[in-house]
């Protein structure tokens, strides 16, 4: 079996020990190749290359950025390629090992967050077979697409992943503690009185007055340290797309749905002003001035029109 394991080094909590351990333990077992990342984008060129060449298996040690690269290079299509009844099946297999900050995939995969430990288990489901299909979410905008593993995001979450960035930038590290200053912070200057959104849908029933959207691929959203946050707690790697969308953004709105979300982790939120979807297969999120947005927890820009695509059976995963 061949496989790829695609290293960033630059990730927050991978290092060359635990690098070396990888490969030590996974070229035991599987005929590896081994790359490093040098720059922005160039895990998914590495997998895209992979899946051109026939590897069985792609690796990846590094975070959710990493993750989401490498899982949008597997996802390409490959000339000539036929079509299946199961899609999953034509692409390599995917193996994460958690090397980020927050690894929300992994996690959510039920692997443990250390790379140590997740290497025994991904060994483990290598030795037995152990498979698991799962579905990604997909962007789309002005002619071009994005896959999602885990959540995508418009309005006051995105400002908070743009602001955490700068800071990153700057060279702080990505905590949670920061993540939670910065979204406190950045509440008092996120817009709390002109909703831009308005979602659509088909057999969607429209919902206009939209701040913020969480789009989910899976559940949990994030964590705080060990803490899951379940805004959209019936989504599933299984299912289409759940959303949960905010239609006020006054602090006696939102304090019940934040209590909610950090503590209950299999009861949808529930109030008036709140906008949810569960197991869609489409919608489009459509703004009256340009919304932030982001996608894996990665930052890209600001967008007036954006479609949230279900594709289910996109990949087998090694866990
Ligand atoms: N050699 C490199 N130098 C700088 N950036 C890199 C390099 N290799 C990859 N990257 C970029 O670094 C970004 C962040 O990496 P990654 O997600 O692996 O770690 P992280 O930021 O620590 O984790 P998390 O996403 O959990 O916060 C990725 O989007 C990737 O494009």
């Amino acid at each position: 079996m061949r496989a790829m394991l695609l290293v960033n080094p630059k990730a927050t909590t991978t290092n060359a020990r635990t690098r070396d351990v990888l490969i030590r333990a996974l070229g035991a077992a599987v005929d590896l190749a081994v790359e490093e990342t040098r720059y922005r984008g160039h895990a998914a060129s590495l997998a895209s290359t992979a899946r051109a060449k026939g590897y069985d298996l792609v690796a990846v040690l590094g975070g959710d950025g990493t993750i989401n690269e490498t899982v949008n290079g597997l996802l390409n299509p490959v000339d000539g390629e036929p079509a299946r009844d199961d899609p999953s099946a034509g692409r390599p297999g995917l193996i994460v090992i958690p090397g980020g900050s927050a690894n929300v995939f992994a996690r959510a995969l039920g692997l443990p967050n250390d790379p140590v430990e997740s290497t025994g288990a991904v060994l483990e489901a290598l030795r037995e077979g152990r498979r698991r299909t799962v579905g990604l979410g997909q962007a789309l905008w002005e002619g071009q697409n994005r896959y999602f593993t885990f959540c995508s995001g418009m309005g006051y979450d995105a400002e908070v992943v743009r602001a955490v960035e700068g800071l990153r930038g700057a060279g702080r590290k990505a905590t949670p503690t920061r993540y939670v200053n910065t979204a406190l912070r950045h509440y008092l200057a996120t817009d709390k009185r002109r909703p831009a959104m308005t979602l659509t849908g088909p057999g969607i029933p429209t919902a206009e007055g939209v701040f913020m959207a969480i789009i989910s691929n899976t559940s949990p959203w994030t964590y705080v340290g060990a803490r899951p946050v379940t805004p959209t707690p019936w989504a599933s790697f299984e299912t289409g797309l759940d959303l949960l969308g905010l239609r006020r953004m006054g602090p006696l709105a939102l304090a019940p749905v934040i209590r909610h979300i950090l503590t209950e982790s299999d009861i949808l939120p529930s109030g008036r002003h709140l906008v949810q979807l569960h197991d869609e297969p489409e919608f489009t999120l459509t703004a009256s001035r340009p919304v932030a947005f982001e996608l894996d927890g990665d930052y890209l820009g600001e967008r007036e029109t954006m479609t949230f695509r279900s594709t289910p059976n996109a990949l087998q995963v090694l866990v």
